[in-house]
């Protein structure tokens, strides 16, 4: 992918991050800016603190150390941890998504699919029933969800579905910054590919910021701008994407990469 075009101010600045579960567990000393409109992946092995340092910079795992300032853009930069739990909670539900990988994680499985896209547009101050509705069965179309499913429940669904319908559930209120944590995980390849295409069309499209936990180097290709190496715990190595894949500096990330290749 080529690199976004970037505004001078980071939207979110990653300082010195730590949290540790135990010796080795979690994610030590990361540092790391994110520009409006850029993706960043996070790569590295099974164990590798990916997944806890998604959550400490997606305002749900307090972190031991350091800080993160989140800074969109026209306002002033704000301390993520130094708010109020309730603002936090409020960035998650407007102006941020989460995508887990278990679509069923990020989803109201006793929520019709119409609902569970309705919600976040509630949750920004819609009103209208019908225009919310309305808005509810594009994005069903968007996401290749045919809209007559609009009253079905998530629970229904086959997997690609409801990781489709997790997406337009986050993206409905065109928020600034998506975190992804494996988001192609665990579907069949074939749907992997077309839910991967729909993805990266829509991050281009909305001009989203994202950040993308993935241990699949192919989905960092595709997505990312930027990536970051995990290991131990540790960002070992980070730079332009098709930098780091075609020429990784780092004798992990050379592992990794060949471990793909082989
Ligand atoms: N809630 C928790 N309590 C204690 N230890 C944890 C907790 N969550 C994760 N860990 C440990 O922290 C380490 C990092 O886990 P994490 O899930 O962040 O890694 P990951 O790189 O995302 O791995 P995977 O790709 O398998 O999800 C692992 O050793 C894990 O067992």
């Amino acid at each position: 992918m080529n690199s976004a075009l970037l505004s001078p101010a980071p939207l979110l600045s990653v300082e010195n991050l730590t949290h540790l579960y135990a010796p080795g567990k979690g994610f030590g000393d990361v540092s790391f800016t994110l520009y409006p409109g850029e993706v960043v992946g996070i790569v590295g092995e099974s164990g590798s603190g990916k997944t806890t340092l998604l959550k400490a910079i997606s305002a749900r795992l307090t972190p031991q150390q350091g800080r993160i300032i989140y800074c969109p853009p026209g306002a002033p930069g704000r301390d993520l941890y130094a708010m109020a739990e309730s603002d936090r909670r409020r960035l998650l539900r407007t102006e941020w998504g989460v995508v887990h990988q278990h679509p069923l994680d990020g989803l109201r499985p006793r929520v019709s699919a119409g609902g569970n896209i309705g919600e976040r547009l509630m949750a920004i101050g819609q009103r209208h029933y019908g225009e919310i509705r309305q808005q509810a069965g594009r994005w069903l179309e968007d996401v290749e969800i045919p809209a007559s499913r609009i009253d079905d429940f998530p629970t229904t669904f086959s997997g690609g579905m409801q990781q489709r319908l997790q997406i337009a559930r986050n993206l409905v209120t065109h928020p600034r910054l998506v975190f992804m944590d494996e988001p192609t995980g665990g579907l069949d390849v074939s749907v992997q590919a077309r839910l991967l295409d729909l993805l990266r069309n829509l991050v281009v499209e909305m001009q989203l910021a994202a950040v993308i936990v993935t241990h699949d180097l192919g989905v960092a290709r595709l997505l990312a701008h930027r990536l970051l190496v995990m290991k131990e715990g540790r960002v070992v190595e980070s730079g332009l994407t098709d930098r780091v894949l075609d020429d990784p500096h780092h004798p992990y990330t050379q592992l990794l990469v060949s471990s793909v290749l082989s």
